[in-house]
């Protein structure tokens, strides 16, 4: 396993994670690191153990052993409200948005601003003009340009929900945003919007973890790619010392990455087949 020598504190970090359910080892002393800044792409072959890494890393689930870390301190999360509460937010795939509700509510949906004073004290009324007012801040900020912030978000394209999900996640974020395939239901224009916008979000200096089984999209984004494989990292490597066939085949376990960072045949076979060979 490889990782790149720096001399910066990862922002999240894990050391020999474990996640088993039943006789099934999901997560397999996995280790992990965020770097500040980076757009992280965290990708493996179906079944690698993706989702239950990130998982642990988001507090949906509680790892059986090993550490996490963030910003340099032991950390251990008892569910994703906690994760959010040390600032780290998830996009996830499905269920992003609430697609009845408008674009404001959205921003602020289960953290909603209540009027000033008895009114909202006392009757939870909600200060709907100031979330439309800094929903527009938000999506200002990130240059997303949507018609109207009343519109409920249902009247949006696919491109556009994602949009509204990731700038909810990065108005609530103060380390970490986690991103699970965002561009996987997106045409080819939408990807590409959601791509800029990622890079966006990393240009603020928030760092993203995006997990994700398009190859291209993760060569175009990523600063360092980890890639998992039974349940474990296998690799990290930056997506300009590699080319795609390359790190197929470390995902698939046909080349293996020495300390050195070089490539190095594991499986001769799948190898050949994959047309690659070691570095
Ligand atoms: N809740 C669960 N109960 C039992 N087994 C599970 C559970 N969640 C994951 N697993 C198993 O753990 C292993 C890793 O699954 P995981 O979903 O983390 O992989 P993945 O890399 O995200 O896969 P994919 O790319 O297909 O989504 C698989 O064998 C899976 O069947």
């Amino acid at each position: 396993m490889t990782t790149t020598p720096t001399t910066e504190t990862p922002v999240l970090q894990a050391r020999g994670l474990v996640k088993r359910y039943g006789h099934v080892t999901a997560i397999d002393g996995a280790d992990f690191d965020l770097l500040p800044g980076e757009v992280l792409a965290v990708i493996g072959d179906n079944g690698a153990g993706k989702t239950s890494l990130i998982k642990a890393l988001t507090g949906a689930v509680v790892p059986d052993e090993g550490e996490i870390r963030l910003n340099g301190k032991p950390i251990q999360f008892s569910g994703p409200q906690s994760a959010r509460a040390h600032g780290i937010e998830t996009v996830y795939q499905d269920l992003a948005v609430a697609a009845s509700m408008d674009i404001a509510s959205n921003m602020f949906l289960g953290r909603e601003l209540r009027r000033p004073g008895f009114l909202g004290s006392a009757f939870r009324m909600l200060d709907k003009k100031r979330m439309r007012q800094e929903a527009a801040e938000h999506m200002a900020d990130l240059k997303i340009g949507l018609r109207s912030l009343t519109q409920s978000v249902e009247t949006l394209s696919g491109g556009q929900r994602q949009a509204v999900a990731v700038a909810r996640a990065v108005a609530w974020a103060r380390s970490v945003v986690v991103m699970d395939e965002p561009t996987a239901a997106l045409g080819v224009k939408e990807s590409g919007q959601v791509l800029d916008l990622i890079r966006r979000v990393r240009d603020k200096g928030m760092p993203v973890v995006l997990i994700s089984h398009n190859m291209p999209h993760v060569f175009e984004i990523a600063d360092r790619i980890h890639v998992h494989r039974l349940g474990r990292r296998a690799a990290v490597i930056k997506p300009s010392d590699y080319s795609m066939a390359e790190v197929v085949a470390i995902m698939t376990g046909a080349l293996g990455v020495d300390a050195a960072g070089d490539t190095v045949v594991a499986d001769s076979e799948a190898a050949k087949a994959a047309g690659v060979q070691a570095t």
